[in-house]
């Protein structure tokens, strides 16, 4: 039996649409993140469990996890029978990278079952392709850091998918998931077709920026480049609250603010424990909508799927 575990992701982290991606993890320890096993069998077989199993599609063969299946044998050839188990730790349509968490652990899970027929890079176009059927468009920003981890930048040039960043290992990243569902698929489609060339500019300036002040270890630059212009103007009006918990986050300490993915999750950045604390309080406080909404605080999951069991 093989059992992988897919943390939560960050995807755009503010600057880069599409093309930044930051898988993160809970310092407590709980895992925040989808489980897939495969066990050998006689014939196919996907039993679901978790606490947001009820959020899955009724038919098992829209879960994501049986196209995962189902693409892999196509890939490689030949039809393996297995029995698989998607744990659903993970809200559905809530920003933290949901369907490309069970996207990687069960890609992940078939390759190490079989014997590691694929490359990383074959896997890698594989979590892309599944993550478009659901999102309207393949965007690797999700399953790239999900599957590798740490924060990844996504060059798609030369074969090379996603090559990693080095980030700033004092910063916590407040994770505020309200509790709501936003379809990442809708949340896309309400996006300008065109953008004014000014903004295009502005654009290549924050993410060129972002980069290299992650590269040239500027931390307060890379902070002020943290800037999202492309999706949240549009974005803000699908999420109840969003701009008063930024201010909150912000009043509270937090460097940084933006939507996580399509939303509505939130992510905060703090440098120091005693300020993520402080957001965390306002957060849970002032943007949790229902039972359902967490708060977590986190560090960047620099190691990515892995093996359980
Ligand atoms: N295993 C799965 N995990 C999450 N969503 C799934 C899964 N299988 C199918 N789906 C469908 O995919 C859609 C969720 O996609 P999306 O809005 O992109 O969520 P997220 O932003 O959390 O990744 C929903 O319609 C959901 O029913
Ligand atoms: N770049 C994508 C990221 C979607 O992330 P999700 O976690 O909401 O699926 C986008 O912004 O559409």
């Amino acid at each position: 039996m093989v059992k992988i575990y897919a943390p939560a992701s960050i995807g755009n982290v503010s600057v880069g649409f599409d093309v930044l991606g930051a898988a993160v993890s809970p310092i407590d320890g709980s895992l925040l993140g989808d489980c897939v096993s495969v066990e050998e069998a006689e014939t196919f077989s996907l039993t679901t469990l978790g606490r947001f199993v009820s959020k899955l599609p009724s038919d098992p063969e829209q879960n994501i996890v049986y196209q995962c299946w189902e693409l892999f044998c196509e890939t490689v050839g030949r039809t393996i029978p297995v029995a698989m188990t998607l744990e659903k730790n993970m809200p559905v349509g809530s920003g933290l990278g949901s369907s490309a968490c069970s996207v990687v652990a069960a890609l992940v899970a078939m390759n190490e079952f079989a014997g590691h027929p694929l490359t990383e890079h074959q896997l890698l176009l594989l979590m892309g392709e599944l993550e478009g059927r659901i999102s309207g468009s393949v965007h690797y920003d999700n399953v790239a850091p999900c599957y590798l981890g740490g924060l990844q930048l996504m060059l798609e040039e030369q074969g090379i998918i996603s090559q990693s960043v080095p980030a700033f290992d004092e910063w916590y990243w407040v994770m505020a998931y309200p509790g709501i569902k936003v379809s990442t698929a809708e949340a896309r489609a309400i996006l300008p077709a065109h953008y004014a060339k000014a903004d295009i500019v502005r654009h290549g300036r924050l993410l060129g920026g972002f980069i290299h002040a992650c590269h040239s270890r500027q931390a307060k630059l890379a902070i002020a480049m943290m800037q999202d212009i492309v999706a949240e103007p549009y974005r803000t009006q699908l999420l109840p609250g969003f701009a008063q918990a930024r201010e909150r986050s912000l009043a509270a300490g937090a460097l940084a603010c933006g939507i996580s993915g399509s939303g509505p999750t939130l992510f905060a950045i703090c440098d120091t424990l005693s300020a993520a604390e402080q957001v965390k309080e306002q957060l849970v406080n002032h943007y949790l909508q229902n039972d359902e909404g967490f708060v977590h605080i986190c560090r960047l999951d620099t190691t990515g799927a892995r093996k359980l069991g």
